[in-house]
Formats: structure tokens, C-alpha cells, sequence
């Protein structure tokens, strides 16, 4: 019988640092990553493509039930890319018009519950770091690690503007911390699976630290694990 293999979950805001430190920290274990809010993007990019409705529940159940998207990574850059329907959308999906939407998706019950199956079979032969916002609390109940990142609004929006104006993006800091207390006030008030950290997740506030440090703290978290018995010796 195959092993159960472990999971670590790392939920948190937006801008909190969880794809940076879920990037590194795959790298380090060499396991794989599960990118939880890439799946509600591509499903929101699919309903503006079909021209569905962000409240239409009925039509948005099949439509990620049936979803066709791929995560493989490329060869040349060795980063995951994500396929909508054959189509490259790895960097379109990363607009914060597409995070909007998919915070309005996210808060549909049914789309939840037809995406759980998608998420769980993520669960690899090696290990799984799952990054979202509900990985502890509902997709991985059982996690062998869970963390939840925070910062404050402020310091998440002057990350993110940092980031978009890199990428040469016309976004303003105001702008960005605006969508982001909208964004947040609806992922922690929704009615199923809101953004919380689980009973038993370790929070750590990165706002008065770098990536590094906040990576440092992290792998500190993964030894006491293993030394806890809870994570493999071999992680
Ligand atoms: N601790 C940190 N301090 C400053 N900037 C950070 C930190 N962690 C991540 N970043 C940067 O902030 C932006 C958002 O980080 P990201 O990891 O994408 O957050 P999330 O996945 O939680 O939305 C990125 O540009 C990233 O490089
Ligand atoms: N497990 C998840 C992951 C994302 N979501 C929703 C809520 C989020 O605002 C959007 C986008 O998530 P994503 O993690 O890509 O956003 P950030 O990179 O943190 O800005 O999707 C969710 O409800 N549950």
C-alpha cells in the first residue's frame, strides 16, 4: 500500500508572501506545490471567456467540474506554466482584475465543493505544499504542517505594486490597497470555508520581514516538525 504522503499547508491574504515562500520551500524539500488560487483564477478567466456570470452558480459547477487546464512546467525556465483550454494564461491570470474574480467565484459553495477532488489529487508521491486560502481548514484537514501568513494591508498593497509596476503594470498604490481590503473582506467573510488560520496553524506576521527571514522562520517551523515526529525525517 502506497504511504500517505505528507502535506504542508500555507494559507494567508493576499501579498502575505505564500507563493514565495511556498516556491522556496519546494525547492528546498524538492515537493511539489499545489498553487490552490491559480485553479479559481483560470476558472474566473474561463467564465469571462464564456461570458458566465461570477454569480451564476449553475452555469460556473459544470464549468469547473469539466475544467481544462494544465500545469506542466516549462522546460526552458523550469517555472510551472498554466493552460486554459490549450491556451497559455500563466501571466494573465496574475492581473488583479482576474484575483477579483476569482474572489467572487470563490465565495459560491458548489464551485467550492466541485473543486475539492481537483485540489486533494495534487497530493504527490513525494510531498505537497499546498498554498491557498482554505488548504488547513478544509482541503487538507489533516496536514502534517500548517502555517498562515499575514501582513498588513498596507505593506501586502506596496508588495503587490512593487511587483506590477516591475512588470510594467499602469496600477497605483491606493488603487491596489483598496482591491486588496475588498478582496480580503470577502475571502474571510464568506460563508463557506472563509479565509482563517486553523486551530492548530502556526501564524506568522511577515510585515516587519523580508522574504528571506520570513523563509528562515519557515524552515524553522519544518525542523521543529520533524522533531515533533509529524513531518518525515527525510523532508
Ligand atoms: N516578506 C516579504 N517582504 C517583502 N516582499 C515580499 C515578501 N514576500 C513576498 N514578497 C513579494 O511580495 C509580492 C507578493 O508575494 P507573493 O508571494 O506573491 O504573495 P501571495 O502569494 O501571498 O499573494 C511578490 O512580489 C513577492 O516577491
Ligand atoms: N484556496 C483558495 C485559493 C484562492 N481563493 C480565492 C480567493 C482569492 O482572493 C483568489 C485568488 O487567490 P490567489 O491565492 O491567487 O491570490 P493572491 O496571489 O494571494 O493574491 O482566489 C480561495 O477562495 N481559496
Amino acid at each position: 500500500m502506497q504511504a500517505v504522503m505528507p502535506v504542508i499547508t500555507v494559507d494567508g491574504p493576499s501579498g502575505s508572501g505564500k507563493g514565495t515562500v511556498c516556491r522556496l520551500l519546494a525547492e528546498k524539500l524538492d515537493w511539489d506545490v499545489l498553487d490552490s488560487g491559480a485553479i479559481y483564477r483560470v476558472l474566473s478567466l474561463a467564465a469571462i471567456h464564456h461570458h458566465i456570470a461570477l454569480d451564476n452558480e449553475e452555469a460556473l459547477v459544470p464549468l469547473a467540474a469539466n475544467l481544462d487546464v494544465q500545469f506542466p512546467i516549462d522546460g526552458a525556465t523550469k517555472k510551472i506554466k498554466v493552460i486554459l483550454e490549450g491556451e497559455d494564461v500563466t501571466h494573465t491570470i496574475r492581473n488583479e482584475e482576474v484575483g477579483a474574480a476569482a474572489s467572487k467565484i470563490a465565495a459560491l459553495p458548489r464551485v467550492r465543493e466541485a473543486l475539492l477532488r481537483r485540489q486533494r489529487a495534487f497530493r504527490s508521491e513525494s510531498g505537497l505544499i499546498a498554498d491557498g486560502r482554505d488548504m488547513g481548514t478544509v482541503v487538507f484537514p489533516n496536514a502534517e504542517l500548517k502555517i498562515y501568513l499575514t501582513a498588513s494591508a498596507q505593506e501586502r498593497a506596496k508588495r503587490r505594486y512593487l511587483e506590477l509596476k516591475d512588470k510594467g503594470l499602469d496600477v497605483t498604490l491606493d488603487g491596489l490597497l483598496s482591491e486588496i481590503e475588498a478582496r480580503d473582506d470577502r475571502d474571510m467573510n464568506r460563508k463557506v470555508a472563509p479565509l482563517v488560520p486553523a486551530d492548530d496553524a502556526v501564524v506568522v506576521d511577515t510585515t516587519e520581514l523580508d522574504a528571506e527571514q520570513v523563509f528562515a522562520k519557515v524552515i524553522t517551523l519544518v525542523q521543529e516538525a520533524i522533531a515533533a515526529g509529524k513531518l518525515p525525517a527525510s523532508s
